[in-house]
Parts: structure tokens; C-alpha cells; sequence
């Protein structure tokens, strides 16, 4: 059986706007068939449901570039492996995924269409559980963690810092995933905003947002002493270590993580290119970090840090929105850009940097806080 991306594709366009509902049918038919799976997932489905359907429509759009799809199911099989996922579980989730797409495309259905999704399924199952049975013979399915530090920097925003239990080795840039023991089995991702630690300690910047439950219980609920459990960490915003180009980096709230960790790396590198870092939050209380990173800055004079406030107009510094801050500031066009923060701000620096001259191929981000 070979892969037929096309087909796949083509079928999958009809199941996009009827994306919530074919979620739900599949969650409902799966659980219908094999109660016993219902344990593996929160007891409320609904973030669920649309990382199901994210990562399908990445899976099923980058069917036709092998190396991107091997690195995100790669990716995704050892991170499932916190969830208690084994290989039987896909021959269940195969089989409920094939009768949704079945039925939610049923008007351009055949027999080739069907062939084609069992082929791209048996593919990309196969990556995953190859990858989490390479990742078990060298790494835990998850780590347990202690808070050894909590700073509520913000009513609604902390530092919290914790020691796994277990080296964990991760790259400047990349995310963990975050489970406490109010929410079993719920898991938020949050970027690690340092650069790796002698003592193996990491920082995670928490805003607990309305209705967040892992982001609240983190913020308002957390102390040191207690525990949380961490899944592998993932990612590729990472510095570019060969590269001799200057930096920008720009940070919309509590964005500012995985970029600070980056900025940690390239100093810790050795390397001296002019950095500049624009750290936007909508009013000065905000800026929770400010003071760290004028210490940073004081001890690395290449390291330049632009604070922006977009909402508050007595702030008596600079005032404005990131992108057209960014902008306006000077051209970026030989930098090596980083960006992070609320999706609608990062979308609109990478649209203003490119339409600056800026190739894309010098921009990076990550897609997971989206
Ligand atoms: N906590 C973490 O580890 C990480 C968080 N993130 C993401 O970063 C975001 C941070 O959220 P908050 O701190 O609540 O940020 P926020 O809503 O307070 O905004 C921060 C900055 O972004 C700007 N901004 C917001 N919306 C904009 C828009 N539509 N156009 C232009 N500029 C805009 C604001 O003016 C401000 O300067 C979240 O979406 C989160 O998912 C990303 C990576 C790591």
C-alpha cells in the first residue's frame, strides 16, 4: 500500500469545516469501542479535541515532506508516552479515525481514498511508536519535579522554579508540558526561560489565564515543597549556533521565556553578536521580568533590552505595539529574528519583518502556544 497524499488531502479538506463535529464523533466512537481508553484522557475533553485536530491537519499537510512529519511524530510518539500510551492503543485510535473520516467525507468516499488514509495512518503510527520505543530505552516518560522556587512577580503572573528529580536535557527554547496533582492527566505546555542549569533547576513563566486550571493552580495554588510532574522537552525555536548574524528578539508577555533562555545560551556561547530584546506587555506591572533583565544587561553590554508598553498611556518609556515598535525602531534585514508571545502579535511581526526584507528563513518561532 503507498501513500497518496493527494487523496488524503483532497478527503480531509471536506472535514475541515466540520471539524468540531467529526472531533466529537471520533472521541465518542472511540471510547464507545474501548472504555478502557477513557482513563487515558482528562475527564474534560474540550483542549483535547482541538489538539486532535491540530495535529492531524499538521500530520496530514506535511504528509508530502517526509523529514517535517518524521520530526513532529517523532516528537509526539515520545511525548505520548506520558500519557501511558503503548502500540495497541493505535491499531483502537486507527480504526476510530478511519470510520470519522469515512463518514465526514462520505460524499467524495472510495475505495482508493480509503487505502490512501489507511497507508498515511499506518505511516505515521509507525513513526510514533518506533520513536517512543527508541525514547524508553534511554529516557522517563516523565519527570518528577519539585518547587524550589515560587515568585508571584504580578497578581496574575509567576516565576516558579523547579528541580526535576531526573536530569533533564533540553535545548534553550523548547517547551515542557505540566501536570499537578489538583488535575490528573491535564497537561499545559510552558517554555523553559533558562538555559540549561548546573544544578538541572528550571524557570517556567506562568500567567494563569480565566478559566486555565493548570495555569491558575501553578500561580495561586503552588509552594515550594510540592510537586508537578514534566513531559519531555520539545521544540525547535533554538539558537542558531553556527550563525555569526546579530539578534532580535521580541517578546509579547510572558512570550519572553523561551527567548530569555536564548539569550542566556548565546551569551553562555561565548559568542558576542549585538542582541537586541523588545519586551512588550500592555501596562508596566507587566513587564515582570524587567529587573532581571536589567542586571543582564548591565553585565553583557552587546545585550540591549527595549522595554514596550502598548496600553498604558502614562508609561513614560517607549509606547506602542511590538510590530510596529519593531519596525519603527531600525531594519532588521542581516539579523537572526526570534519571536514569541500572543499568536495575533507574533503573526503580525513575521508579516512586518518579511514585508521589511527580513527571509523567513531567518525568523523563527514556534507554533505550540498558539
Ligand atoms: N508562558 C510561556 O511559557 C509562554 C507563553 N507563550 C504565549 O505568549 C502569550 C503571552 O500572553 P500574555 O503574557 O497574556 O500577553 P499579553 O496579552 O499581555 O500581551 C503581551 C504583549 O503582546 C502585545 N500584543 C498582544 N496582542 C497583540 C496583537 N493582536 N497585536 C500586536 N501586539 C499584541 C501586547 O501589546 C503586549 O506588548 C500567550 O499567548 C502564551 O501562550 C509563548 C511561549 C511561552
Amino acid at each position: 500500500m503507498s501513500l497518496n497524499p493527494r487523496l488524503v488531502k483532497e478527503s480531509f479538506s471536506v472535514i475541515e469545516p466540520v471539524a468540531e463535529q467529526a472531533t466529537a464523533y471520533f472521541y465518542g466512537r472511540l471510547f464507545a469501542e474501548n472504555p478502557h481508553l477513557r482513563g487515558l484522557f482528562p475527564p474534560a475533553l474540550d483542549v483535547q479535541r482541538d489538539r486532535l485536530f491540530s495535529a492531524l491537519t499538521r500530520i496530514v499537510w506535511s504528509l508530502d515532506s517526509p523529514d517535517s512529519m518524521a520530526t513532529y511524530l517523532g516528537q509526539m510518539g515520545r511525548d505520548h508516552r506520558k500519557y501511558g500510551v503503548v502500540a495497541e492503543h493505535y491499531t483502537a485510535v486507527g480504526r476510530a479515525l478511519l470510520a470519522t473520516v469515512r463518514r465526514f467525507a462520505a460524499d467524495v468516499w472510495t475505495a482508493e481514498i480509503e487505502e490512501a488514509w489507511v497507508a498515511a495512518y499506518e505511516a505515521a503510527a509507525t513513526l510514533m511508536i518506533d520513536s517512543a520505543e527508541a525514547d524508553a530505552g534511554v529516557s522517563p516518560a516523565w519527570w518528577v519535579a519539585e518547587v524550589v522556587g515560587h515568585e508571584l512577580r504580578h497578581q496574575d503572573i509567576a516565576v516558579i522554579t523547579l528541580r526535576p528529580a531526573q536530569r533533564l536535557p533540553y535545548t534553550s527554547g523548547q517547551y515542557v508540558t505540566v501536570q499537578t496533582a489538583r488535575w490528573p492527566r491535564v497537561w499545559r505546555t510552558f517554555s523553559i526561560a533558562n538555559a540549561p542549569r548546573q544544578d538541572n533547576t528550571i524557570s517556567l513563566h506562568v500567567r494563569s489565564v480565566p478559566g486555565g486550571w493548570v495555569s491558575t493552580t501553578l500561580t495561586r495554588h503552588t509552594r515550594v515543597g510540592d510537586t508537578v510532574m514534566l513531559g519531555p522537552p520539545t521544540g525547535t525555536m533554538t539558537p542558531r549556533e553556527q550563525s555569526v548574524r546579530d539578534v532580535l528578539c521580541v517578546a509579547g508577555g510572558t512570550g519572553l521565556a523561551p527567548l530569555k533562555a536564548i539569550v542566556e545560551s548565546i551569551i553562555a556561547s561565548g559568542r558576542r553578536p549585538a542582541i537586541h530584546l523588545l519586551y512588550g506587555a500592555r501596562t508596566a506591572g507587566e513587564l515582570y521580568d524587567l529587573p532581571d533583565l536589567i542586571r543582564m544587561e548591565s553585565a553583557f553590554p552587546w545585550l540591549r533590552v527595549v522595554p514596550v508598553v502598548s496600553d498604558q498611556p502614562s508609561y513614560d518609556g517607549m509606547r506602542g505595539h511590538l510590530p510596529d515598535v519593531t519596525r519603527r525602531l531600525r531594519s532588521w534585514t542581516e539579523h537572526d529574528v526570534y519571536v514569541c508571545g500572543p499568536s495575533p502579535m507574533v503573526n503580525e511581526t513575521v508579516r512586518c519583518l518579511q514585508r521589511d526584507g527580513v527571509p523567513l528563513s531567518r525568523i523563527h518561532r514556534d507554533a505550540v502556544h498558539a
